[in-house]
């Protein structure tokens, strides 16, 4: 297997070639090197699961290769005249501040860039017509952000058209847009970088994505994801309390998660205070010997109380679905909490079996809180990471880690499916086989 591959096999999409010379030296994997597009790539990182892979028939070459993150020898932007804008769009989400502040710290430190501009509350800010000002990002700005929960730039849903989009780049003479956002977000970075290829600019944009959910395929752990269990695994240890407390005590903890369980998943086996965990990805039903009802009672019965950990969008089958959409055009998810308070509190008068029910709805305060240390210092090579990049001219691409190791990934892998817990603990192949045909962007 040969680990050097072109900047075609990796499909990282360039302005143009890079020709001034960079003030980092370009180090992958440890050791110097003149290499560009050196591979130390995902082919070489699926390594230990070839077997399994090969057992499903995905042939090597359908693999997905990135490239390696790190700084480049030379570069596309020259420092001194480079403009770079950066934005938070979608959902909060713990480390947001530390992204912000890493870029600017990186850019101002490493590269000499000294024109960092904030734009407020999401794409919706870069559109001048919206009334929002810009924010001058210096180091002194950022230095102590990270402390704070949220993202100083604000945030927000809701479709712009990329041409004003566009528009207002040029105006401003932004060269480098940097977009810290979920799928969503992505997908508007995508579209802005073929509107600024299809006028022939040469404005890049880079993407730090972003989401509690933790559903985002080929960037590894999402940041803010560690902190934000962390926070739930709190709210279900005040459950435990609760419900021990109580004659016939039954919580239902509710965390985010549209699609994806990781949340709750993650904060229920933090400390084994979960009785029940329902996600998104597993059907359950509530009547028969196996439906979550009888098992409750019987729960219930035997140990005097019961916490269930509910992932927002677990159980939709078994409610009316709703088509409501929010401004981003997000499925808005039903009311699975209020339905199973219901159906739980019927069944237990029904069986005559005391019930005091309590329910934890913990969503903001968990993804309103600072990153926590991990996280803080992933934010920040993480920043770093997009940061190289984007001064070497790549764009229509975000940084992620695979096993331990920092990528670039065009915006198209990571837009094209999504990443979801497996239930049979199969994630690698979860993520291969989640992602809508895939690997190939032709
Ligand atoms: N399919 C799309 N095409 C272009 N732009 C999009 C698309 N989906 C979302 N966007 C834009 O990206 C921004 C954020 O999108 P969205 O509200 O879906 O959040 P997100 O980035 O997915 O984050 P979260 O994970 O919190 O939902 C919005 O301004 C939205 O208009
Ligand atoms: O209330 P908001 O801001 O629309 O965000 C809610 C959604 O954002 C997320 O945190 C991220 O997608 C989801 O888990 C949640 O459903």
């Amino acid at each position: 297997m040969n680990p050097v591959v072109t900047l075609d096999d990796l499909q990282v999409r360039s302005l143009g070639a890079s020709t001034l010379d960079s003030p980092l030296a370009l180090y992958v994997d440890g050791r110097e090197t003149n290499e560009y597009y050196v591979g130390e790539t995902d082919r070489i990182l699926y390594d230990d699961t070839l077997e399994l892979i090969a057992a499903r028939g995905v042939p090597m070459e359908q693999l997905p290769t990135f490239e390696a993150g790190g700084p480049r020898r030379k570069i596309f932007f020259e420092p001194a005249t480079t403009r770079v804008g950066v934005v938070t769009c979608g959902g909060l989400c713990p480390g947001l501040n530390d992204v912000i502040r890493a870029i600017v710290l990186e850019l101002h430190t490493h590269y000499g860039v000294r024109d960092v501009i904030g734009f407020q509350h999401g794409y919706a800010g870069i559109v001048e017509s919206n009334g929002h000002d810009v924010v001058t990002l210096t180091p002194e700005y950022v230095s102590r952000i990270n402390e704070r929960g949220g993202t100083i730039l604000g945030s927000s849903r809701g479709a712009q058209d990329p041409g004003l989009v566009v528009d207002r780049l040029v105006e401003l003479g932004v060269d480098i847009l940097m977009v810290i956002g979920g799928d969503g977000s992505m997908r508007g970075a995508h579209n802005i970088g073929a509107e600024i290829e299809r006028r022939g600019l040469t404005i890049g944009i880079v993407g730090v994505p972003k989401t509690i959910d933790n559903d985002i395929p080929h960037i590894g752990q999402s940041f803010g994801f560690s902190t934000a269990f962390a926070k739930a695994a709190e709210s279900i240890k005040a459950a435990r309390v609760e419900v021990e407390a109580a004659v016939g005590g039954v919580a239902i903890v509710k965390v985010m998660g549209r699609h994806a369980g990781f949340i709750a998943c993650y904060a229920a086996l933090a400390n084994h205070d979960a009785d029940f965990v329902l996600i998104p990805e597993v059907r359950f039903s509530l009547d028969g010997d196996n439906g979550l009802l009888s098992l409750l009672g019987q729960r219930v019965q035997e140990r005097g109380s019961a916490v269930i950990v509910l992932a927002e969008g677990a159980g939709q089958d078994l409610i009316p679905a709703s088509d409501r959409t929010d401004a981003s055009g997000n499925a808005v998810l039903g009311d699975i909490a209020g339905f199973l308070r219901d159906q739980i509190t019927k069944d237990f008068a029904n069986r005559g079996q005391a019930l005091t029910m309590r329910y934890f709805n913990p969503g903001y305060a968990i993804r309103s809180v600072p990153a926590d240390a991990s996280d803080s210092v992933y934010c920040a090579r993480l920043a770093q990471t997009a940061v190289h990049a984007a001064m070497a001219g790549r764009t229509d691409m975000v940084v992620g880690r695979r096993r331990h190791r920092f990528v670039n990934v065009p915006i198209p892998f990571v837009t094209a499916g999504s990443h979801s817990v497996s239930p049979d603990g199969d994630l690698w192949l979860s993520v291969l086989e989640s992602t809508a045909q895939p690997f190939s962007m032709a």
